[in-house]
């Protein structure tokens, strides 16, 4: 049987929950795809650090390291920041590797030159783990687009601050209490100022953007207010109303074309479908021409939610690639 080689670049919460999955889900990926996996390599910063037991003879500092390991086809990115995420990811293609990313930071900014450079390359593009977590937004919206329009698209999108809200209000934690317990849980990013701002919110809104109209707003004409707005005395007064914060990020196509986007705090009562949308999770409204509304929700951040979608995208590839779709 052939042996698909792979990489991971990140091995933090993301890195390894795919390496579990992989190691956990490996005959069945073995019976559906025909094809054995093997994670050859997985970059990290500090090859020093004490990870997953049986690892770390696998850990490199050396993107060339990755790239050069004879046969490798496919990479698993879940490092940080644009870069250098962007151009290992474009070196990765070039080396006629399929990609697969959990960053949204370098995908807002990159993700259409990244498609576009892997379909000159003949090489696929996973990036369903980059817009909140474990919720299958990306594959949805890909299959409604087929047939659909959508003209607006509604959520919320980071569990981090979703997660803090609600603990703030349910439990009575400080903000300092439930950032704190985020990170533990793995739901924070490396810096959580960019959940807090709502600015993780924003990126995931911007790749939405591109794939729902293949554009997206000026950056610098989106109003980004984050949760960091929001004192413990106006949660108690939300309570006292009936009401519940929500952080929301939503973005339109308006008539003329133009698009409009906003990411902020909104108060909820509890006729509004976010209402009920309480922890880490996250959801997102798409308003479409022959569908309607449809709302998806689910777990928005977190390693196994977030790494199980990442390893969808590895077996959709891999099976495109053969030219059958991987069914149960
Ligand atoms: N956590 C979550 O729930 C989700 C995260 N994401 C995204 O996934 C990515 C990873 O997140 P997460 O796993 O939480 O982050 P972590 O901080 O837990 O892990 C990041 C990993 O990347 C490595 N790394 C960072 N920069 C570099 C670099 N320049 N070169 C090599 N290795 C590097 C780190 O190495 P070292 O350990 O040596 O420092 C670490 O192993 C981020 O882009 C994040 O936005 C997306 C959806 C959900
Ligand atoms: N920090 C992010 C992780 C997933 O994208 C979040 O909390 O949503």
């Amino acid at each position: 049987m052939a042996t698909i080689k792979a990489a991971i670049l990140g091995f933090g919460t993301v890195g390894q929950g795919i390496y579990h999955i992989l190691n956990e889900k490996r005959e069945e990926l073995r019976d559906k795809l025909g094809l054995e996996l093997e994670v050859a390599k997985i970059l990290v910063r500090d090859t020093t650090k004490e990870r997953v037991p049986g690892t770390a003879h696998l850990l490199t500092d050396s993107i060339d390291d990755c790239l050069s390991v004879k046969g490798i086809q496919v990479v698993f990115e879940a490092i940080v920041n644009e870069e250098p995420a962007y151009g290992y990811l474009k070196k990765a293609v070039e080396n006629k590797c399929h990609v697969i990313t959990a960053n949204k930071v370098m995908f807002a900014k990159w993700g259409l030159e990244l498609q576009e450079l892997a379909r000159q390359n003949g090489v696929f593009v996973g990036y369903e783990a980059t817009t909140a977590g474990g919720v299958p937004v990306i594959k949805t919206m890909k299959n409604i687009l087929l047939v659909n329009n959508v003209s607006r698209i509604q959520g919320v999108l980071n569990g981090t601050t979703n997660y803090i809200l609600t603990k703030m209000r349910a439990e009575g934690w400080s903000f300092e209490e439930a950032l704190k317990e985020a990170q533990i849980l793995g739901y924070a990013e490396a810096d959580p100022y960019n959940d807090i701002s709502g600015q993780d919110a924003f990126k995931k809104l911007m790749i939405l953007s591109s794939l729902a109209f293949g554009d997206q707003p000026n950056w610098a004409d989106v109003e980004v207010v984050g949760i960091d707005s929001i004192s413990a005395q106006q949660v108690e007064q939300s309570i006292k109303n009936g009401l519940r914060y929500r952080h929301v990020a939503e973005v339109e196509k308006h008539q003329d074309g133009t698009l409009f986007a906003k990411v902020a705090p909104m108060l909820v009562d509890k006729e509004h479908p976010l209402y009920p949308i309480d922890d880490v999770f996250n959801a997102v409204t798409m308003e479409t021409n022959y569908i309607g509304t449809l709302t998806l929700v689910g777990p928005g951040a977190g390693m196994y939610p977030t790494a199980s979608v990442m390893v969808e995208d590895y077996a959709e590839i891999i099976g495109k690639r053969a030219g059958f779709v991987v069914t149960i």
